[in-house]
């Protein structure tokens, strides 16, 4: 049976009232609980500096704290009510649906309703991707379960005991026995590829942390959110520190809001979406990109107001659905004499009626169009002619030349024509079309476009030239010329992403610096020598170190070049689209990366196959599929993908043309001074260095920059943390299964004895050591034994790894209805494009001083067939951006 309503509703209100005060019981109608407030008990302290470090890696918003006290309350409830005389089971718990339950998670995110979808661009949180699920992939969502959660006491305590119930090594034991600081360089991978792999991480995963935690969790602290680990007595590194403090992650509800084990959250879209780039959510992403005013309401109440102008889809709908209605328009008699005499004097203007608003705004629009196209962008000839609209297919068209001339255009056979619209329409003269390209009309003289059609056609020109738009005119309409300017079209507008003005001015722009109003992007307590700032990108964790600031760098730059670049190929898309449009390139480029370049390296052949994640050679990607959920995999977050940190080498070469040097990892956290030093060649000589320097070893040993001096302050010294045992602890706070249950996920035989490892851990000393560690092979902590594993055929990480960060990228790809290869996001040209250019490529073209690259960073330079050849040449091919442009609509033979 179930627990009644009653039950439910006693359940909810003991067991808030137990978090708040330790444990209660009911007595004649009053809860009583028996101990201190346990918020009196708890010592707040201010944090250090490295703790505040270490919050900044899991930014929490004020929802994900909220939802986990929510989630709090239902563990608790389904604590209390499995330990009542009624001994419910959790499975008949999970089961149980009521609003005394259910109501706890009405703050859980949503997505905004929309009429209708958007099939061309991604939302900024990844909302309706999925049009049955609209919330899959979207930031705030509970990390996904490959195998049940092994909790201690079943449903949220930190694993820490093994199979045989006693407690499982202490993880800086197993820290020090396993991820020593040996150090071997890679043959043939560069650093790049450590280094995008933690880019991708943070564009996919951030788990959640409470940003007070730290402030509570002091050593000795029995708070249960509070999992820290003791410092072993002879500790060689942390002399003197009695714990590494480490705050649990928070916990998220599951889905539904049911009652179940504990689960944690990922608060950023799991999509391959460029969110590190532009942000998880509308409002990142406006704070990031260039806008008039900055807010979108300033900008939407302007007195030319975007939205309203957006809406109108001048002229075209509008045109034909306001009041000006064809049989209007005829039933009007447009005065046929004042037409040819002047159709444009004021007078008869005013007297005629003609809506004067209506038309001012056309004006305004034409005016600008000719304005803008003419003067300012260079519309070229050669583009010009490469147009299909082209006396060829004037010709083609049946526009031919004598039918034209008998015509008698253009009094007579304009008015016969009847000028109706729908004539005009059909002659797929499209007004539309017109106004996107901007027809100037000096190109068009230009263009020799003979004389004489010229001269039968001269109506445009005269009338043109009649109708007087001219400046002053319009001035004297007291149209808001200046407020137009102001507006500064089109630079300023926001369909660039906001960055800082390198101070060597002929060098690229460097990441916009963070204002007060973006604490999260701060680095805290950093006070450099030139008081300088931290950067602002889509992911708060951009600051961590130099060549992750680097990287960011470069993706802000290459959205800014391609949106310069598409305005000049399509003169009529408003600063908007230009906008979505060159964020739909940089995802797409992304995903090409990741998938093209990145994981063939990481999986090997073989898991790329089995996953099926194989970029498609000159088809369309077909296979969507809208019940694959692309959620990200706690194992996935918490230990696999973690991978990477064995490839992190512990300096960090630096190149520039008259220098040479490197940066340590352990003085490089959140320290924007590397970035910003010009001396030493700014990020551009950290990428440098990146595409030179071979990555460390895949192996179970971890350099000490992240082992002994994690965001240590002051830098070097034994104030920090080790990583290796966050991450074992990690795992521990997730509940990830050991080891062993993880093989048998994976398709690897089930293990008895360490012996048994043998085929994926063949060095014995490691499974000597292993067997030394941990009573049984159940109990390995699966980023240990991860580590540990030899790597697959061709890839990086062992087998058990493969198989996770295998599974995970399919269901980012397979999950994706934006997904770049699907036959609905690009043409098959536009495709092409993408899928030719590469991470060299945009480097090539990114970065300053940078003449050669070579054409795979991932690889060393000295890898065969890998030299560094000229960025200009064709070893590097650059994306036509005129694939992107949009053409007028040709009229049906
Ligand atoms: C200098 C390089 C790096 C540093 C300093 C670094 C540091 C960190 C730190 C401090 C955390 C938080 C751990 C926790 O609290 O549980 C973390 C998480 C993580 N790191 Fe790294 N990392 C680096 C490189 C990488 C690389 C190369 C990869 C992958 C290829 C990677 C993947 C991850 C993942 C997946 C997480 C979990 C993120 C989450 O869901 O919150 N990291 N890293």
């Amino acid at each position: 049976h179930a627990p009644t309503e009653d039950q439910l509703r006693e359940a909810v209100v003991m067991a808030a009232e137990e978090l708040e005060n330790g444990h209660c019981v009911r007595k004649d109608n009053e809860i009583v609980c028996e101990q201190e407030p346990r918020q009196a008990k708890v010592a707040s302290v201010t944090p250090t500096k490295s703790q505040r470090h270490f919050a900044t890696m899991h930014r929490s918003t004020p929802r994900t704290i909220k939802l986990s006290q929510s989630a709090a309350i239902l563990e608790k409830v389904a604590k209390n009510l499995m330990n009542s005389p009624d001994h419910f089971t959790l499975e008949q718990l999970g089961q149980v649906v009521s609003r005394s339950i259910t109501g706890l998670c009405d703050e859980a995110p949503s997505c905004e309703p929309r009429l209708i979808d958007n099939k061309e661009f991604r939302t900024a949180n990844g909302c309706h991707n999925n049009l049955l699920h609209p919330l899959w992939g979207s930031p705030e969502q509970c990390l996904k379960r490959l195998l049940d959660p092994q909790y201690k006491d079943g449903l949220g305590e930190p694993r820490t005991t093994g199979r045989d119930g006693d407690p499982l090594p202490n993880a800086r034991d197993v820290s020090l026995a396993m991820n020593e600081d040996l150090r071997k360089s890679n043959h043939e991978t560069s650093h790049m590829l450590m280094q995008f792999g933690q880019f991708m991480s943070h564009e996919i995963t951030m788990t959640a942390v409470d940003p007070e935690g730290f402030s509570t969790c002091t050593c000795g602290s029995a708070k249960p959110e509070c999992f820290n680990v003791p410092v072993p007595p002879d500790d060689p590194d942390f002399r003197g520190r009695s714990c590494l403090e480490f705050p649990r992650s928070i916990q998220s509800p599951n889905e539904g809001c049911s009652m179940g084990q504990r689960q944690q959250f990922d608060q950023v879209t799991a999509f391959v979406d460029a969110s590190n780039v532009y942000g998880h959510s509308e409002e990142d992403m406006n704070n990031l990109s260039l806008r008039d005013e900055g807010e979108p309401e300033a900008w939407r109440e302007r007195a030319w107001p975007e939205r309203a102008w957006r809406e109108r889809a001048w002229p075209e709908r509008a045109w034909r659905e306001r009041a000006w209605p064809e049989r209007a328009w005829r039933e009007r008699a447009w005065p046929e004499r004042a037409w040819r005499e002047r159709a444009w004097r004021e007078r008869a203007w005013r007297e005629r009626a003609w809506p004067e608003t209506a038309w001012r705004e056309r004006a305004w629009h034409e005016w600008v169009l000719h304005e803008r196209a003419w003067h300012e962008w260079a519309w070229n000839e050669r583009v010009w002619r490469e147009w299909a609209w082209h006396e060829w297919v004037l010709h083609e068209r049946a526009w031919p030349e004598r039918a034209w001339r008998e015509r008698a255009w253009p009094e007579r056979a304009w008015r016969e024509r009847a000028w109706p619209e729908r004539a005009w329409r059909e002659r797929a003269w499209p007004e539309r079309a017109w106004r996107e390209r901007a027809w100037p009309e000096r190109a068009w003289r230009e263009r020799a476009w003979p004389e004489r059609a010229w001269r039968e056609r001269a109506w445009r020109e005269r009338a043109w030239r009649e109708r007087a738009w001219r400046e002053r005119a319009w001035r004297e309409r007291a149209w808001p010329e200046r407020a137009w300017r102001e507006r500064a079209w089109p630079e300023r507008a926001w369909r660039l992403l906001k960055s800082k003005p390198n101070p060597q001015e002929w060098k690229k722009d460097l990441l916009p610096e963070a204002k007060s109003k973006d604490p999260e992007f701060q680095c805290p307590g950093f006070t450099g020598p030139n008081d300088e700032k931290c950067s602002l990108a889509g992911d708060n964790r951009v600051n961590q170190q130099p060549a992750l600031t680097s990287l960011h760098t470069v993706f802000m730059r290459e959205h800014n070049r391609i949106a310069r670049e598409l305005s000049q190929h399509n003169g009529g898309w408003d600063d908007n689209r230009l906008f979505y449009e060159t964020r739909k390139i940089i995802g797409a480029l992304m995903q090409k990366i990741a998938y093209g370049e990145y994981l063939p390296l990481v999986l090997g052949p073989d898991f790329m196959d089995k996953f099926d994640l194989t970029l498609t050679k000159s088809r369309f990607f077909d296979g969507y599929d809208p019940t694959v959920n692309p959620g990200i995999y706690n194992v996935f977050a918490t230990a696999a993908y973690r991978f990477g940190h064995s490839i992190v080498q512990n300096e960090f070469d630096r190149y520039s043309p008259d220098y040479q040097t490197s940066i340590k990892l352990a003085f490089s956290f959140f320290n924007p001074t590397y970035i910003l030093n010009d001396a030493e060649g700014g990020p551009d000589s950290i990428i440098r260095g990146l595409t030179t320097q071979p990555r460390q070893d895949f192996d179970r040993y971890m350099v000490s920059g992240l082992t002994k001096f994690l965001f240590a302050d002051p830098p070097g010294s034994n104030q920090g943390f080790d990583l290796a045992t966050v991450n074992i602890q990690r795992g521990r706070d997730h509940g990830l299964p050991g080891y062993n249950a993880w093989r048998v996920r994976c398709g690897l035989k089930n293990a008895t004895t360490f012996t048994e490892l043998k085929s994926q851990i063949p060095d014995e000393t490691t499974r000597e050591k292993l067997a030394s560690l941990y009573r049984d092979v159940e109990d390995i902590d699966l980023f240990v034994s991860g580590l540990a594993e030899e790597s697959v055929k061709g890839g990086i990480v062992g087998p058990t790894f493969a198989y996770l960060i295998g599974k995970q990228f399919q269901d980012l790809r397979r999950g994706d209805r934006f997904w770049f290869e699907k036959d609905d996001q690009f043409t098959e040209d536009q495709l092409a494009e993408i899928k030719k250019t590469s991470l060299a490529r945009i480097l090539c073209d990114n970065m300053d001083g940078t003449t050669d690259m070579q054409p795979n960073v991932f690889k060393l330079p000295t890898h065969p067939g890998n030299k560094r050849v000229p960025c200009a040449s064709s070893g590097l091919p650059q994306m036509d951006l005129s694939k992107w442009q949009e053409w007028p609509d040709m009229p049906e033979k």
